[in-house]
């Protein structure tokens, strides 16, 4: 079941000469992890914008084709530029880069219970929700903490945890750890693929970070110029590693030494990552 389908969109925002999305057509499936990668400007996070519908319908400008969202539980199919965003954002929770940006609560608790009050559930259920959130994504024992205190990673899990009480069964986040440092880029990147994994969230992921998509995503799409210049599995669009290369697209070190090995007919084939390169050497990764 395709739980986004995004078909010929084209997007130009007000007043910019260039579209920043051109021809953009794919499906994600229920249950997915969809990474997205690709050079700055190429158009992920105004694609991100179109998946739950705040592009077209608070940030105009001139949108062609459509993006259909269809709720899984109910198979209710949405057509983004005929819904209100507040009704999609109960099937889209969107993550932003910066946490930053998106706490403004003055206790962990309040921030998740905040779109909560506002959505008329009663109380059982949104202590039910709260619960649930800080569970999953580690913050229990924290709820009285003023957001700015915690860290980085906190504070994104937070931003995670306030649109999962939403109780959205798609999740997009757009590059949710590129102001983190590394422990806090494991911590998010690690609730992501238990949200994917154990809960059964489809995830649309925009990352920096090659080598977690590459290893964890079931397919992957490269965008460039707002167009998709590739789009695959993660082994299908390691093959092509050359013309990542050229977008300026970081490979995981296994991919690119084993890719050269590959190239001077050392090995038989690339790999993705130092597991299956140490496997591949006939040496084991334990
Ligand atoms: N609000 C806006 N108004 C006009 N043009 C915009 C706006 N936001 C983005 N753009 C343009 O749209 C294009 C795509 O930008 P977008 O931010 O979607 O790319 P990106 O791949 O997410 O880049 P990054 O990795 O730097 O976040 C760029 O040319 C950018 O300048």
């Amino acid at each position: 079941m395709n739980v986004i389908s995004v078909e010929d969109l084209r997007f130009r925002y007000r007043r910019a000469e260039r579209y920043s999305l051109k021809d953009v057509s794919f499906t994600v499936k229920r249950g997915e992890l969809l990474g997205i990668i690709g050079p700055s400007g190429g158009g992920k996070s105004t694609l991100c914008l179109t998946l739950n519908g705040i592009i077209p319908n608070s940030i105009k400008g001139e949108f062609e084709g459509d993006v259909v969202i269809t709720d899984p539980r109910t198979g209710e199919e949405y057509n983004t530029k005929e819904t209100p965003v507040p009704t999609l954002s109960a099937v889209v929770g969107l993550v932003l880069q910066n946490p930053e940006s998106q706490l403004f609560n003055m206790t962990v608790e309040e921030e998740i219970a905040f779109g909560l009050e506002n959505l008329g559930l009663e109380r059982n259920e949104i202590l039910r929700r709260l619960r649930w959130a800080l569970e999953v994504t580690g913050l229990r024992g924290l709820e009285g903490e003023f957001p700015p205190n915690l860290s980085g990673g906190q504070q994104q899990r937070l931003a995670i945890a306030a649109v999962l009480a939403m109780d959205p069964s798609i999740i997009v986040l757009d590059e949710p750890t590129s102001q983190l440092d590394p422990v806090g880029r494991r911590e998010v990147l690690g609730l992501v693929s238990l949200l994917n994994r154990e809960h059964g969230i489809t995830v649309v992921l925009v990352e920096h970070h090659t080598d977690y998509i590459l290893r964890y995503a079931d397919r992957v799409i490269v965008m460039d110029r707002g167009e998709i210049v590739l789009q695959g599995t993660p082994e299908e669009v390691a093959e092509e590693a050359d013309t990542l290369r050229k977008l300026g697209v970081k490979l995981p070190p296994a991919l690119e030494v084993s890719h050269e090995l590959r190239k001077r007919g050392v090995l038989g084939e690339a790999v993705l990552t130092p597991e299956a390169f140490l496997r591949l050497i006939g040496r084991s990764s334990d």
